[in-house]
């Protein structure tokens, strides 16, 4: 990456702004899963050790711009204490006499957490105002949350132009690791598309084409290929507005040479439960009034044996609705495959399939799982992300 990192600044001493993803799942006031936490640890510990006071901002949830209780960011701050095995104080605002007066107190390698950024207005605005009023709290910025980068916010962007500003050691490693997948693959490159709507993957699967030797299609999206393809698809999901679409993503996989994989079994269902009855049908054959929810166990293998020959893979979007066990085996299939495929470099997209592989118990088994959801999608379509944008060149 052509931006400067923490590494490359001397912030012994100095207040360091360090914009994180703590936008962490919570249930009754408790993190349920920590792994956006516990990902942003390097740059903490590497800020407390280097004798910096550490001043941490992140969102959690979507208050639009008001005080939400159950959005605080306690919860957060105490199961950070815990990883840091320091105190790490929080503050009920983001900025203000409050704030400065404990920001005052700090000594060196401590830290403090501000509320939730999003309780302001201005922070999704991307006000210039709230940004100048990060800014006064701070010397240095960091940004070392990937998950937010592609939201041009007051935190995530507005604050870099009023501090030297450099991405954390998280930021640096997705941007690296996604960045080389995209630039420089190591071949056979194999992307693997799933997901509910294609109407979300369109400007992936777009910018994929071009650079990939073979390209997985399943979950949700799959059936308005099928439909394209002149199949029936019975109750499953079709986004009727995308069947041409979907028809010219397959032709220009031919143009380019892209072997093009969907499912050609499917398992359907009479009902989207657990307990409905279910059967393995090839895609010609989905009945009228059943849905298709899973990919069948010869797709399964086909996508194993492509996932096996490749050297990288990028997986966005499950195959199926893992979240009810009757259609999960597709979704585990494909994570076994690549659990198995030790001689591959596996990137999981963030967002369902980092939740399905963490699910399956198959998370320590991948190559690198982004922390982004919606930000590592905007990366794969090839755009830039404003929270890396603004920050200094190396
Ligand atoms: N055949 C299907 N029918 C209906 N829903 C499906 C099907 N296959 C997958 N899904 C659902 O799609 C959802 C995931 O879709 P989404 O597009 O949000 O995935 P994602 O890209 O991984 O998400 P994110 O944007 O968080 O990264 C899951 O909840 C899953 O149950
Ligand atoms: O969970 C995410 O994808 C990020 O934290 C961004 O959250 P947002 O979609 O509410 O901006």
């Amino acid at each position: 990456m052509n931006k400067k990192s923490v590494k490359d600044i001397d912030v012994k001493g100095k207040r360091v702004f360090c914009r994180v993803d703590f936008n962490v799942p919570m249930k009754d006031g408790q993190v349920t899963d920590d792994t956006r936490i516990r990902a942003a640890l390097p740059t903490i510990e590497y800020l407390q050790n280097e004798g910096a006071k550490v001043i941490l901002a992140s969102h959690l949830g979507r208050p639009k711009g008001q005080a939400v209780d159950e959005l605080r960011l306690d919860p957060v701050a105490k199961r950070l204490s815990e990883h840091l095995g320091v105190d790490v104080r929080k503050t009920n605002e983001a900025f203000g006499p409050e704030v400065e007066q404990v920001i005052e107190q700090m000594s060196a390698g401590d830290v403090l957490l501000l509320e939730n950024v999003r309780f302001y207005p201005g922070e999704e605005k991307n006000d210039a105002e709230l940004a100048k009023k990060f800014a006064a709290l701070a010397d240095v910025y960091v940004n070392d949350a990937f998950g937010a980068a592609h939201r041009a916010h007051a935190s995530t962007a507005g604050i870099a132009e009023h501090l030297p500003a450099v991405a954390g050691f998280l930021m640096e490693k997705e941007i690296e690791v996604l960045g080389k997948a995209l630039s420089n693959p190591d071949r056979p490159f194999t992307a693997i598309i799933g997901g509910a709507k294609v109407k979300d993957k369109i400007g992936v699967i777009e910018n994929l084409l071009d650079k990939v030797d073979n390209l997985i299609i399943g979950g949700g999206l799959a059936y308005t290929f099928v439909k394209a393809k002149g199949h029936e698809v019975g109750k499953s999901l079709l986004e009727e507005d995308k069947i041409d679409l979907a028809t010219q993503f397959m032709n220009k996989a031919k143009e380019k040479g892209v072997n093009f994989y969907m499912p050609v079994d499917v398992i359907v269902a009479d009902d989207f439960s657990n307990d409905a009855n279910t059967k393995v049908v090839s895609i010609e054959e989905i009945p009228s009034d059943w849905e298709a929810l899973d990919i069948g166990p010869k797709t399964a293998e086909t996508y194993r044996d492509v996932i096996l020959n490749s050297k990288l893979v990028i997986w966005n979007g499950p195959m199926g609705v893992f979240e009810l066990d009757t259609f999960a085996n597709g979704t585990k299939a494909v994570g076994q495959a690549l659990a198995d495929a030790t001689d591959t470099y596996s990137v999981i997209g963030g967002g369902d399939s980092a939740a399905a592989v963490e699910k399956f118990g198959l998370a320590d088994k991948m190559s690198h799982i982004s922390t982004g959801g919606g930000a590592s999608l905007e990366f794969m379509e090839g755009k830039e992300l404003p929270g890396v944008v603004l920050l200094n060149d190396k």
